[in-house]
């Protein structure tokens, strides 16, 4: 397996990935000597390549994931993953994930650090004193303490920036809709709306991934509503702020001070206006560049890359439900009864379905069902879909036009703990299975088909017919299939007195013949059949 190391990862992390037995790691700097990451140069590495580790610079865009057909992970030794197109790689069902909390010091202590550079023009002080110059009177600067911050964003890094400005005795605005009044309360701080922290605060940083919500959310009527003298700082992404507006906003005298780490376009343009800002200090993207954080990021994301590709645990994934390896030992058997559910009721529904309904009744309720619900959705896809994976089984199913809804019942059930799937077609019939797990060895078994009991595997060849009530089908079955040399390895039959039908379940060594198949219907009280393959 080849693994394309892209952006300067730690070397620890690269040495981990060159370990691995079957693993062929290359380096793309060592390969490439002017290696810029241009998509061109990512074009020529990555054709045979099934992993890929990025930081922000290379960029994975939908290009890159069309010319890399065996590419099955990327990871992100980082956070932000706006240089990865997240949408071609779920199609493709490409897992893309990123080593949170890695940085996560490291980047509010660069914001920590633009903060006190807003306060004591220290930047500009260092320079004119390289200057030749002694500058005493031009430089004097204000304080941190007793002053109002607001933090946008209340995630890892603005925690964290939180906690460092109460050690300086500032106070702490929060805006943040995901933010939970009693963590806000356990940081000690306060969380308003946006427009109390741009209207209190003296210093404003923000801390959040770029999105369609947060792109430009400081703008030109932002700037309106904040105090004259305000400080700002963006070491999250570029965007966030409003580079125009920001630039109108210094040199109106409205912004007093201000720090960058990032910008709307990397690397900042040689001929910026921003360069030109002399209140505004800037840094080239550095705020997780440090020894400690890039190890951290660096081998992390080596193990969570090496792991997804031996097929186990995947950790941290963006686009799946990601499953600790403890969490894995218990979902493990639900996994393959979730797969065996989705699967059997695709193929026993007509092509005509419109929802999929499962749920979830008894103990498993309390569990983390989400790649439960993935499981059995990659059962429900696999013969319909190529290339359906947890990461894509959510989409190719609404490409399909099939809507998902997932329930967790607290009814009574005759099992314990029991996943029922159940497929709503367009016609208004629905087709549904059920299973649970058996004994201490929590052996998966389908239990119900359309609501009668039955007892089966969840793997091999099923035959599941429904016939009229009456003697000698069950001889006559095993007659046409000893002909047609198929074992039966076992059978579960449910009838209903009342109707005077049943359903029965035959678990075979192999699927008949065409001609077998046919003499079976041929029989008057064999009302319909399906060879189920699991
Ligand atoms: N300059 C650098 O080198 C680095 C930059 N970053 C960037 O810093 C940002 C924050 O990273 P983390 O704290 O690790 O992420 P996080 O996911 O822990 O925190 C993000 C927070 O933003 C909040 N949020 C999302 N949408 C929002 C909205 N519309 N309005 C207000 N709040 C919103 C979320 O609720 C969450 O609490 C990310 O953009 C990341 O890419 C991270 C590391 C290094
Ligand atoms: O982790 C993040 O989101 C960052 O922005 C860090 O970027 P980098 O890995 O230093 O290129």
């Amino acid at each position: 397996m080849k693994i394309l190391v892209a952006d300067k990862i730690s070397s620890i992390g690269i040495e981990y990935l060159k370990q691995q037995p079957g693993f062929e790691v290359v380096v793309a700097w060592e390969v490439i000597p002017d290696w810029k990451a241009s998509p061109e140069q990512v074009k020529q590495l990555i054709g045979d390549v099934e992993g890929v580790a990025v930081r922000s610079e290379t960029r994975i865009s939908a290009d890159i994931i069309a010319v890399a057909p065996k590419l099955k992970v990327v990871g992100r030794a980082g956070v932000g993953v706006d240089n990865i197109d997240i949408e071609a790689a779920t199609e493709r069902g490409i897992i893309v994930m990123n080593t949170p909390g890695g940085n996560t010091i490291a980047t509010a202590e660069l914001t920590f650090t633009h903060m006190l550079c807003g306060t004591r023009p220290i930047a500009q002080a260092a320079a004119s004193m390289k200057a030749g110059r002694w500058d005493r009177k031009l430089y004097s600067g204000c304080e941190l303490n007793g002053k109002t911050l607001g933090v946008c964003g209340l995630g890892r890094i603005g925690a964290e920036v939180a906690k460092r400005a109460i050690a300086f005795n500032m106070k702490v605005l929060a805006f943040d809709p995901y933010l939970t009044e009693s963590r806000a309360d356990a940081l000690g701080i306060k969380k308003v709306e946006l427009d109390e922290v741009l209207s209190q605060s003296d210093y404003i940083t923000v801390h959040m991934p770029l999105t369609a919500d947060t792109k430009y959310m400081i703008d030109e009527s932002a700037f309106a509503k904040m105090k004259d003298g305000v400080r700002l700082f963006n070491v999250a992404r570029g965007g966030i702020i409003k580079e125009s507006a920001l630039a109108e906003a210094i040199k109106s005298g409205k912004v007093a001070a201000a720090g960058l780490d990032v910008y709307e376009s990397e690397p900042l343009a040689e001929d910026s206006e921003l360069r030109g800002l002399d209140k505004l200090v800037l840094t080239p993207h550095l705020g997780a560049s440090t020894k400690e954080a890039q190890e951290s990021v660096g081998v992390e994301i080596a193990h969570q890359i090496a792991e997804a590709l031996q097929g186990g645990m995947v950790r941290n994934a963006i686009n799946m439900p990601s499953v600790d390896s403890k969490s894995l030992e218990v979902l493990q058997p639900y996994l393959t009864l979730g797969q065996a559910l989705g699967s059997f009721v695709q193929q026993l529904a007509p092509p005509n379905v419109v929802k999929l309904r499962i749920t979830y009744t008894g103990k498993i309720t309390s569990l983390d069902t989400l790649p439960l619900d993935r499981a059995v959705l990659r059962g429900f896809m696999r013969k319909i879909s190529d290339h359906v994976n947890d990461v894509n089984a959510p989409k190719k199913l609404q490409e399909l036009g099939i809507e998902l809804e997932t329930v967790k019942s607290n009814q009574e059930a005759e099992y314990t703990e029991l996943v029922e799937v159940q497929a709503l077609c367009a016609d208004g019939k629905t087709r549904t299975a059920s299973g649970t797990l058996f004994g201490k060895v929590q052996n998966p078994r389908i239990v119900s088909i359309d609501g009668h009991g039955v007892e089966a595997t969840t793997s091999g060849i099923l035959l599941v017919f429904k016939n009229k009530d009456v003697p000698g089908i069950v001889g006559f079955l095993g007659t046409e299939l000893g002909k047609d040399n198929v074992n039966i390895a076992s059978m579960s039959l449910s009838r209903d007195r009342g109707e005077g039908w049943a359903i029965s379940v035959f678990e075979l060594d192999s699927v008949p013949s065409e001609k077998a198949q046919a003499d079976i219907l041929k029989h008057e009280a064999i009302l319909k059949f399906r060879i189920i393959e699991l």
